[in-house]
């Protein structure tokens, strides 16, 4: 397989600030991934804020409330825009590298009592086709060696460590915990190894998504 490359570049107004868009590819697989990065992130010697954030339609676009991605991605966001300066890779690995199709249907077994990682073994799958590795490569066409990593997953410390990226602080970001995706974060903890902090009251009152309240929503339309 190729090495990624970095094809394109432009500027990104969003409602966190204004960032600068950078487009990476394989040239054979034409397999495509992002980053947003705000601020000058030059001076490679500073710590740069970075969060590597797989991609979740469902959480991320949908509003999705089975998984804490979308909040992750609004918090990573939000924080590089305080600091005013990051980087956020959107590392297009939809449903932890099966794709998007097989996630309904491992969620279709989730509906029935699996939990994650059973759901995605029996479809067949390991219970995390993902590789990080290609965002060590982004990081480095980025010009970015020493991180801040935003993440409960040790795994993309250890890949980005092995690969030569200096993670010199994991920034933890537990946020979105709500009554739909407690037992997937438990699963992540239990079975994964994530550092998931639960939060027995849930952070989703800001949101208007804590469990109770939002069945006081459902309830009232
Ligand atoms: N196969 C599968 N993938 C899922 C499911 N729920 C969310 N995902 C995917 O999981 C990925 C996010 O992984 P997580 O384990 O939530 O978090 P992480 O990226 O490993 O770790 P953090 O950096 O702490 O967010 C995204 O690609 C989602 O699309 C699910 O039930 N099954
Ligand atoms: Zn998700």
């Amino acid at each position: 397989m190729s090495k990624i490359q970095l094809v394109a570049e432009a500027k990104l107004p969003t409602k966190f600030g204004i960032f600068r868009m950078v487009g990476f590819e394989f040239a054979d697989s034409r397999k495509e991934h992002v980053a947003l990065v705000m601020g000058d992130i030059s001076n490679s010697e500073e710590p740069v804020l970075a969060r590597i954030h797989s991609e979740c339609l469902t959480g991320d676009a949908l509003h999705s409330l089975k998984c804490d991605c979308g909040f992750q991605l609004e918090t990573a966001l939000t924080q590089i825009s305080h600091e005013g300066r990051g980087v956020l890779i959107y590392h297009r690995e939809e449903g932890r590298g099966i794709g998007l199709i097989n996630k309904i249907r491992a969620y279709a077994l989730q509906d029935q009592g699996m939990d994650t990682i059973e759901a995605n073994e029996a479809l067949g799958f390991a219970a995390d086709e993902r590789n990080f590795a290609v965002c060590a490569d982004i990081f480095d066409l980025l010009g970015i060696h020493k991180v801040r990593l935003l993440t409960n997953n040790p795994n993309k410390i250890d890949t980005m460590r092995n690969a030569g990226i200096n993670v010199v602080e994991r920034v933890p970001l537990n946020v979105g915990e709500n009554r739909y995706n407690t037992a997937y974060l438990t699963t992540k903890a239990e079975k994964m190894g994530h550092f998931i902090v639960h939060d027995e009251q849930h952070d989703n009152h800001q949101h208007g998504v804590c469990c109770s309240c939002q069945q006081e929503q459902l309830k009232s339309k």
